[in-house]
């Protein structure tokens, strides 16, 4: 025992405390001045810690993308943005970077912190992946969007009988949008819904939680630990000592609920209106040689599913609308345009025949591209020595590029910050489109695209043809936002007078 004297134990202290800074100060050598990324330009800080970012990402909570746009105009078209991370600006590296075919992974860090490591979106491994979305794609291929269409018709007949029936208050219309897409995911995953749109006010407190649950990704992303360690405690203690715990829990256990039941009962699966999600992710086509995923991987696609496929959309609705309830050059434009193509309104209205209206479509465009449904930039991993838009990239390097980046690029979209549905009517918009990127591009692409533009196209028509709306006390501020893989607006909710059109 005499041998672990205080004074020993200072002295080893010390030579620890020594041996650290030394190799401390010998990595930021080598980051600085030996790395392969060492001659791309950036700010030195964020070139040795990754705290450089977290301090936008969680103490400013989501604003680093603003402040990558300002490094890009101090460093110009690629910056070193941490120790091993390199961001570009320009649309050849957004070609490159989510071409098809590309062998870049997913950067894992940057998904785990959306605590469903199992679904779909968080699968880093290329095979995984390619395997989980062949399972999927069946129902969200173009055949089965209009096989399923009435789904989504009868979600947005609800959304506008609810609608009219709140009267003359104003109408929650971020609220009413996102309770629509909600509902039609969920019938889409389980051929039943959580009926938010049946919430008073569309303040159903599952899809309030999932919006909470939003703003804590960031702080997951920088203590991974944080739920892990709370699953694995008692609920109870969870409960008490984690407050992160209640908001992903919530959601969590009523997904469960779900799943299990198909688990439980084959009947459950049989008996179902029509042909979900989990009819494909359960029974598996055995030509295939796909397997049921595991349990946990069964709730986390639902989580997956139920998030990417609700926020998205209903945010696009949002800012759409906002954009034509101020312009009333553009809100004649639509409504006429729709009141033309569907003179009797209390009949339905295909989407296929939406689809061929140029206003309406060219307007779905412009929300599209200005909602920025996805901003965070989208961390790939090279995994092989390779060029982007001519610049050496080192194996192992994490890079990426974003939407904002091709959706404002003013070479293309002409004074990009305004909402202009009409740039998508000009005679060759060829160049507008090869720089569309809201659903991204490549092997990781959206799967659920031709479901969002299937609802689109029916939530614009039916709200602009059944009804008269003018904005409640929302203005432009109301819209800025804070960057948390998704924007999350700060301001009021999106706020209208509506009461339905006589004709
Ligand atoms: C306006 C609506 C939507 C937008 C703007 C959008 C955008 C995106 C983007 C940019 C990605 C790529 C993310 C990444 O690489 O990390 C993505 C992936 C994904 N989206 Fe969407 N999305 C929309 C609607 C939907 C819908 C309706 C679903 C319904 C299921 C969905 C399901 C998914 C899934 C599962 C992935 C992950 C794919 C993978 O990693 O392989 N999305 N979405």
């Amino acid at each position: 025992m005499g041998f672990l004297t205080p004074q020993r134990l200072l002295t080893g202290a010390a030579y620890f405390f020594t041996a650290y800074i030394v190799l401390r100060i010998a990595t930021i050598i080598r980051l600085l001045y030996f790395h392969p990324l060492r001659s791309f330009p950036g700010p030195r800080l964020a070139v040795i810690t990754r705290w450089y970012r977290g301090y936008f990402d969680v103490i400013l909570q989501g604003e680093w993308l603003r402040h990558l746009q300002y490094l890009h105009t101090v460093y110009g078209e690629v910056v070193r943005i941490g120790p091993n991370e390199v961001h570009f600006s320009m649309p050849q590296a957004y070609a490159e970077i989510y071409a098809s075919g590309s062998p870049f992974t997913k950067e894992p860090v940057l998904y785990k912190c959306f605590g469903m490591d199992e679904g779909s979106f968080a699968i880093v491994d290329p095979h995984k992946s390619k395997k989980r979305r062949e399972m999927l794609l069946p129902l969200f291929s173009r055949r089965a969007i209009l096989k399923l269409e009435n789904i989504v018709q009868e979600k947005v007949h609800t959304l506008i009988t609810r609608i009219v029936a709140h009267g003359r208050k104003p109408v929650d219309m971020s609220l009413a949008f996102r309770c629509t897409t909600f509902d039609t995911i969920s019938d889409y995953c389980f051929a039943q819904s959580f009926n938010a749109l049946g919430a008073e006010g569309f303040q159903h407190p599952l899809l309030i939680n999932m919006q909470t649950s939003i703003k804590y990704f960031w702080l997951l992303r920088y203590f991974p630990f944080i739920l892990p360690l709370a699953y694995s405690m008692p609920q109870w203690l969870a409960e008490r000592s984690n407050p992160l715990y209640k908001e992903f829990n919530v959601v969590r256990l009523q997904v469960e609920a779900q799943v299990d039941k198909f688990l439980a009962s084959e009947a459950e699966l049989e008996n179902a209106d029509h042909e979900t999600v989990y009819h494909h992710l359960i029974r598996p086509k055995s030509e295939k040689n796909h397997e049921t995923p595991s349990r946990a991987s069964l709730f986390d696609e639902a989580l997956v599913l139920l998030q990417a496929g609700s926020d998205t959309v209903g945010h696009t609705c949002i800012i759409g609308t906002f954009h034509a309830l101020r312009d009333n050059h553009i809100h004649m434009k639509l409504s006429n345009e729709l009141q033309e193509a569907w003179p009797n309104k209390e009949a339905r209205i295909s989407l296929s025949t939406l689809e061929r209206l140029p206003y309406l479509t060219a307007f779905i465009k412009e929300s599209l591209r200005v909602s920025h449904g996805v901003i965070t930039p989208l961390a790939r991993v090279v995994p092989k020595d390779t060029t982007i838009a001519g610049y050496p990239v080192p194996a192992g390097t994490i890079v990426s590029t974003g939407s904002t980046f091709m959706h404002n690029e003013p070479g293309v979209f002409l004074d990009p910050l305004k909402f202009n549905p009409e740039r998508w009517l000009a005679e060759d918009t060829r160049d507008l489109d090869n720089h569309f990127v809201p659903f991204s591009r490549g092997p990781r692409m959206c799967i659920g695209f031709n479901l969002a533009w299937c609802e689109l196209y029916l939530i614009f028509a039916n709200i602009f043809r059944k009804l008269d709306m003018e904005i409640f006390e929302t203005t432009e501020k109301d819209f800025d936002y804070k960057e948390i893989f998704v924007p999350i607006r700060q301001g009021r909710h999106l706020r209208a007078l509506v009461a339905e059109k006589a004709l």
